[in-house]
């Protein structure tokens, strides 16, 4: 999920960012959160999906000149671009745009890094503080609301409004998102099968289940004759959620509550001095200053503990980058969720936000995308031991010790990196292939031993990433031709009749597996090729 930061900082004079900063906010899919949902896909819809310049920095073709970007001139865009105007969002240099079939924001005029290039007022978006009261009892049982986990609580709200229909405040809003959100959590098992990688096949089967029973508590936490959503329909909204919501540290109160509370404590204060006399005064002044900076002190402590969640509406437009350095904030002074351009942009790009730093593992399950050289990816590899069993039997004794020493999950769930793997990988390995009778428990392992034991634990760690590579179904090179195919290309080809080799049955979804399992093929073959000193 993603932080928002507790926020102080006012924007200076011609929309430029005032040094103070603004709370930071995060998006939704950071460091696996738990699951999220979405709503029905009705008829094909323009659906976010990666773009063709993504697919060619993918298969590693020459990315040609950007084309110029088709602004969004459809009567739904006008019309909830109007209304954020009128809830008073401010984005002047701004316009949403179509990049390659993916809808962003496009720089309209010259933007210099550190304009203040977006705000979009508190009340206009749909925030979720902690321990918020069911806001819609007509819709869900204040039970099932109290229940429910904060990505279901949102789901609900988007349910809710919609089910208002055009006399829905947020109308104009729910009309513009994505009529389909096309994340894993909604795919067959065939089509998950493409991803090739245990890991997120295990993690979004575990979120399938999940948002299915959530769906299910819903059906029974439904106001009274109220009908309950569709499944699609509850997992489109939980997809929305999840992919466009920002989360940070909670500000209980705005700048305005605080004069209000100010204006209230300075009358109580006259009041006072009027009815005791005049010598009370400072002793009114005094204590009325204490419960006041309590107050804030009180907040401020609360604020870096609990969380708010907020869809923003426009600025849930931006696309992530992950080389970005723009990040959604809440400006404390304005009350109001802001973003300040990370560069300069020339009229005409696309303007990116950070989503935070995400593996494409998060990327995927909660976005449906890849980033290609994704500096945060990794490959979590859930077979390690299998692989250092073909090659050598480590003893149930050390097994046992191991496990005692907290080591055993360093081998069962293991995070490479393009840089290699863990220091707890190496130690448990160190300590498991050391001869018999070497000294010491796990704990003596933690450094490299001889070069006889190192050069045991890189051929275990060697054949792991082969055994790997070979056990995903198609090889990096097939997979880039795939990519390099694009949509209609290629179909079955490659990896035709191999597990996991793409088919032209999933359309864009599979451009997106292909997409996904290249940059996991990518970390898996940068990690081979450290080990080896290049040889592969
Ligand atoms: C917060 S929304 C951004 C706006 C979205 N493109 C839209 O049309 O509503 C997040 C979604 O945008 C898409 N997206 C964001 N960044 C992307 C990227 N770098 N490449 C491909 N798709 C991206 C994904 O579909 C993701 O679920």
């Amino acid at each position: 999920m993603r932080h928002l930061g507790a926020s102080s900082g006012a924007a200076g004079p011609a929309g430029r960012r005032a040094p103070a900063a603004s709370g930071r906010l995060q998006q939704q899919g950071c460091a696996r959160p738990p699951p999220r949902p979405r709503r029905r896909a009705p008829a094909a819809a323009a659906q976010p999906q990666p773009s063709a310049p993504a697919a060619a920095a993918a298969a590693g073709r020459p990315q040609q000149q950007a084309p110029p970007p088709a602004y969004l001139e459809d009567s739904a865009t006008a019309a909830f671009l109007a209304w954020a105007r009128g809830a008073g969002a401010s984005f002047e240099r701004l316009r949403p745009a179509s990049f390659a079939g993916l809808r962003g924001l496009a720089a309209a005029a010259p933007i210099k890094a550190d304009d203040l290039i977006l705000s979009v007022p508190r009340g206009a978006a749909i925030t979720l503080p902690p321990k918020q009261r069911c806001p819609c009892p007509e819709f869900v049982t204040p039970a099932f609301w109290d229940a429910a986990p904060w990505f279901v609580r949102l789901g609900v709200r988007l349910l809710a409004e919609r089910a208002k229909g055009p006399s829905s405040g947020l109308a104009p809003y729910l009309q513009q998102l994505p009529k389909a959100v096309d994340t894993p959590v909604s795919w067959s098992g065939e089509r998950l099968q493409q991803l090739q990688y245990p890991y997120l096949i295990q993690k979004v089967t575990e979120q399938q289940q999940e948002w299915a029973a959530l769906h299910e508590g819903l059906c029974a936490g439904m106001a009274p004759g109220v009908p309950p959503p569709s499944r699609a329909d509850f997992f489109w909204a939980l997809a929305c959620v999840r992919s466009r919501t920002f989360s940070g540290p909670y500000v209980a109160s705005t700048l305005s509550d605080r004069l209000r509370l100010a204006g209230l404590v300075a009358f109580l204060v006259v009041g006072n001095t009027l009815a005791q006399g005049p010598d009370s005064l400072a002793n009114s002044a005094g204590a009325a200053v204490a419960a006041f900076v309590f107050n804030i002190l009180y907040e401020t402590i609360l604020s870096g503990k609990l969380k708010q969640y907020a869809l923003c509406p426009v600025i849930d437009l931006a696309n992530h980058s992950s080389s970005e350095t723009a990040e959604v904030s809440y400006d404390y002074f304005r009350d109001a969720f802001v973003v300040a351009a990370g560069r300069d942009y020339a009229p005409g790009s696309q303007v990116f936000v950070s989503y935070g730093t995400q593996s494409n593992d998060s990327l995927m399950q909660y976005y449906g995308f890849a980033e290609p050289s994704n500096p945060a990816d990794s490959y979590v590899m859930v077979s390690l031991l299998k692989w250092l069993e073909q090659l050598a039997q480590p003893s149930q004794a050390r097994l046992g010790e191991l496990n005692g020493a907290g080591l055993l999950p360093a081998l069962q769930e293991v995070a490479v990196t393009r840089q290699g793997f863990a220091p707890r990988t190496l130690q448990a390995l160190r300590f498991l292939l050391a001869p018999d009778g070497a000294p010491g428990g796990p704990a003596a392992f933690e450094a490299p031993g001889g070069a006889a034991l190192e050069e045991r634990v890189g051929l275990v760690l060697v054949h792991a990433c082969r055994q790997e590579l070979a056990a995903l179904g198609t090889s990096l090179e097939e997979d880039l031709a795939l990519a390099a195919a694009g949509p209609g290309g290629g179909g079955g080809g490659g990896g035709a009749g191999r597990r996991g080799g793409a088919r032209r049955d999933g359309g864009a979804a599979d451009a997106a597996a292909v997409a996904f399992r290249i940059e996991k093929k990518r970390v898996l073959a940068e990690c081979l090729r450290q080990l080896t000193g290049g040889s592969g």
